[in-house]
């Protein structure tokens, strides 16, 4: 299994970087014992201003093939971080790839978003892309730390 984030834009050294470091760093930690990868951060950049479909197409480049595309997107489901641990520990289980996929200023181009197997909803707000990147690490952190039965989680 790889756990892949597939991202819009480049992030540049300051707070949410340093977030998102640390709790890629936590994952990867708590989740050996459990069978989970370190989780890996392709970013993509389209300088011709293609917009989203030149986004999509550089983003197609970096999800491993046959993964379970899953999409970052404020019209996508809410689910609650067990039910993100579960889905998680079913990709696992079934030794399949994941890659997370966030958008950039436009969003994520149609051709890509339905092709999703899931779509997450972090709230029907628009969040910015740097700070998406900081909650879903921390739930990515959050659901390994659940799979672990670690305190860090509490309803
Ligand atoms: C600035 S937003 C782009 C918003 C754009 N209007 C759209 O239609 O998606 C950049 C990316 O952050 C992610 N994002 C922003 N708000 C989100 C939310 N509430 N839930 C999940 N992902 C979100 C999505 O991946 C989105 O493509």
């Amino acid at each position: 299994m790889r756990m892949v984030i597939a991202a819009v834009g480049r992030l540049r050294q300051g707070p949410e970087a340093k977030l998102v470091a640390d709790y890629l760093e936590r994952h990867a930690k708590a989740g050996r014992a459990l069978g989970l990868p370190p989780v890996t951060l392709a970013e993509v950049e389209d300088k011709r201003g293609g917009g989203m479909a030149a986004e999509a197409a550089l983003l197609s480049k970096v999800i491993p093939e046959g993964a379970a595309l899953v999409v970052l997107d404020e019209r996508g489901q809410m689910l609650s971080s067990p039910e993100l641990a579960s889905r998680i520990a079913g990709w696992r289980d079934q030794a399949r790839d994941v890659a997370f996929v966030i958008g950039g200023a436009d969003g994520i181009d149609p051709m890509l978003r339905d092709r999703a197997d899931l779509a997450i909803s972090f709230g029907r707000m628009v969040w910015p892309h740097m700070l998406v990147r900081v909650m879903l690490t921390e739930q990515i952190y959050r659901a390994t730390t659940i799979l672990a039965g670690s305190p860090y989680h509490r309803e």
